[in-house]
């Protein structure tokens, strides 16, 4: 900037009350400086503005960010930077913000804009000027946790209105080549989830999607299936109009949403079926087409009191949301367009504290605006029997972090019935069943992967580990930008095992306090780590944890190490941890409870496989 065209008068005049004003008084015509590097359409702009509660400073744009100084030759070259005539000068933290951080841009016209200064020590001191004004709307990222994100704002005057204005259309340009970012959002609000909390969440956020000019289709459920039949049933044409959906709620009403649209959209193969009792009559080959003119299960009529609040009190079947969106366009998963948003409402919220680090409304909020994207497994489970004397037929559901058997089926029960305890109940549920401590017959078959390990000298591992001995440390979190999820290339070994060669898979037999396949490590407030540290948002796995029956006082130990951060859960002998791709599960027992997504699906048999990176996220994974 050319700093001759700018006359700084400063007048100091410290009254009684200890306020000084400083007027910055530009040139007569107070015509902008304004440098134009490069061509006719300059690709920077530069010019000098006052920055609301800080100062005059010398403000660059270009197509990356916007960046600023404080105009600090008022002072003396030899004081300290920071200092001016002894006067801390406020806000120099800030002197940048991303394009990719920017939501809003908007003009203000004309009002106050405040230089305030903070004496030392202490004294707030303070003048407003009336010029006018933009704002600019970005994200802060914390200090201490850089996972979580808040709103900023940056108010920039100027006495000329057309330089406003052209500063204005040049950001909203660059914001419009974020072609990333949503326009058109539908948003269902399950108002009861955790402590009853939906719609003052969506209310807390909701005013940034309205700055960030996000159109937003908002549905607050009146029962739950609510979400799952208007997902099920809406025609594609209409949801092509959206570039997501977003669920204010908990992991079981995302659960709804997905199983809502994945269902009826859906294609592949089934996986294998449970082996047959008869190992000469297996049928691990008999890979069925997910054809949709089958009939699955109608969640109306065969979806008992016992089962998922979801399917209990759907109003469609599945034949009928099958024909209603198939009418119309295309739509199919995986899908680059269309994205899953979840701001966090619930009780447990661990898909939104794995793929954003944090339990924070306004960073989901914020993720969702800026366009962010993670890739997610998906597992799709496929209850064969739901229980000895049923007919055999498949029953679909899809789980974006957790099925899980024995103690996890009981808890879920168990919890259930104090769902107006709200997010306590898992605490009461979990300890009854503790108590409990009953284990189930069942048999596995998983399908053996690359770099499987099994839990072979456990002991000595978890004694390593003790003493800071174990490569334990080496186990590699699932972060923003995962070299792991990114991976693309296909290596020979990550390629899906024939099902059919017997050789490819591994049968385990026995008395299994819980049996869990854990799609992403499942963080949560409980489980600082997860459940299974290393497993990723998008690595292609489910990561089958096998619990076997053990004495009380071990499984407790297995639960505290669970609950604790850097602790070890599955560093024990009678934890096995396979990385496999599908499995199979037979249960010898008369009752059999899964929770899915901690949603309840009972099944004698039932089958999964993962599909990696199935659905886009409105997020962009934990940062360190
Ligand atoms: N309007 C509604 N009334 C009652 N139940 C509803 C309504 N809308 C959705 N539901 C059901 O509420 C259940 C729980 O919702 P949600 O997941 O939001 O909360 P949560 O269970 O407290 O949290 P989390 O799943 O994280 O533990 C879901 O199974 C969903 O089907």
């Amino acid at each position: 900037m050319d700093m001759e065209n700018v006359h700084f008068g400063a007048t100091f005049a410290l009254n009684e009350l200890n306020f000084l004003h400083i007027c910055i008084i530009g040139d007569d015509d107070s015509q902008p400086i304004i440098q134009h590097i490069g061509g006719e359409e300059p690709s920077i702009l530069t010019s000098s503005f006052f920055l609301d509660h800080a100062g005059e400073v010398f403000l660059t744009l270009n197509p990356d960010g916007l960046s600023w100084k404080l105009m600090e030759s008022l002072c003396n070259d030899h004081e300290d930077r920071s200092t001016c005539l002894g006067i801390q000068i406020l806000s120099k933290h800030d002197t940048s913000i991303n394009i990719s951080d920017v939501y809003a841009v908007e003009f203000i016209d004309w009002g106050l804009v405040h230089e305030t200064l903070l004496t030392n020590p202490g004294f707030l001191l303070g003048h407003a000027s009336e010029m006018y004004r933009f704002t600019v709307h970005g994200v802060e990222r914390s200090k201490s946790q850089p996972s979580l994100w808040a709103p900023t704002v940056f108010t920039f005057g100027h006495v000329d209105k057309q330089t406003c204005q052209m500063w204005v259309n040049r950001m909203n340009s660059y914001l419009s080549l974020e072609t990333d970012r949503p326009k058109n959002l539908l948003v269902y609000v399950n108002p009861g989830s955790g402590k009853g909390n939906g719609c003052r969440t969506w209310e807390s956020v909701a005013p940034i999607f309205s700055q960030a000019k996000v159109k937003t289709k908002v549905i607050v459920t009146e029962r739950a299936g609510h979400a799952f039949d208007a997902m099920a049933s809406i025609t594609n044409r209409e949801l092509n109009l959206y570039e997501g959906i977003v669920a204010v709620g908990g992991d079981g009403f995302f659960n709804e949403i997905l199983n809502g649209i994945l269902l009826s959209r859906h294609r592949a193969p089934y996986p294998p079926t449970p082996p047959d009792d008869d190992p000469t009559v297996e049928t691990e080959g008999d890979v069925l087409l997910h054809d949709p003119t089958v009939t699955i299960v109608d969640p109306v009529v065969s979806i008992d009191d016992d089962e998922s609040p979801l399917l209990k009190r759907s109003k469609l079947n599945e034949t009928q949301a099958i024909n209603l969106t198939n009418q119309d366009s295309e739509m199919s998963f995986p899908n680059k367009r269309f994205r899953f948003g979840l701001v966090p409402s619930g009780s447990t919220d661990a898909i939104v504290i794995c793929t954003t680090g944090v339990r924070d409304p306004m960073t989901s909020a914020l993720q969702i605006i800026l366009g962010k994207r993670v890739c997610l497994d998906i597992a799709q489970v496929v209850r064969w029997e739901k229980s000895h004397t049923s007919k055999n037929e498949p029953h679909v559901r899809y789980a974006a972090s957790f099925a899980g058997y024995g103690f996890y089926g009981d808890v879920i029960t168990e919890s259930e019935k104090y769902r107006w305890m709200g997010p306590k109940r898992y605490d009461y549920a979990g300890t009854k069943v503790f108590l409990r401590h009953r284990s189930y017959e069942a048999k596995v078959a998983y399908m053996k992967a690359e770099s499987e390990k099994t839990n072979v000298g456990a002991n000595v591992r978890r004694i390593k580990a003790f003493w800071g001995l174990s490569k334990e440390s080496e186990r590699v979190a699932c972060r923003a930008k995962c070299d792991i999820c990114n991976t693309t290339s296909v290596s020979p070994q990550r390629e899906k095992p024939d099902p059919k060669e017997e050789s490819n898979w591994v049968r385990v037999k026995g008395r299994f306090l819980s049996i869990g396949a854990a799609v992403i490590s499942c963080r949560n407030e409980k489980a600082p780590d997860g459940l299974v540290v290393d497993a990723h948002l998008s690595d292609g796995f489910l990561h089958l944890v096998l619990i076997k029956d053990c004495p009380r006082a071990f499984y407790l130990w297995h639960l505290t190490q669970l609950a604790r951060k850097g602790g070890t859960p599955l560093n024990f002998d009678f934890v096995e941890h396979h990385k496999t791709t599908t499995f199979t599960f037979t249960s010898s027992g008369e009752e059999s409870v899964w929770n899915v997504d901690g949603e309840i699906l009972q099944a004698q048999k039932l089958s999964a496989q993962v599909f990696r990176g199935l659905i886009s996220l409105f997020a962009s994974g934990p940062e360190k």
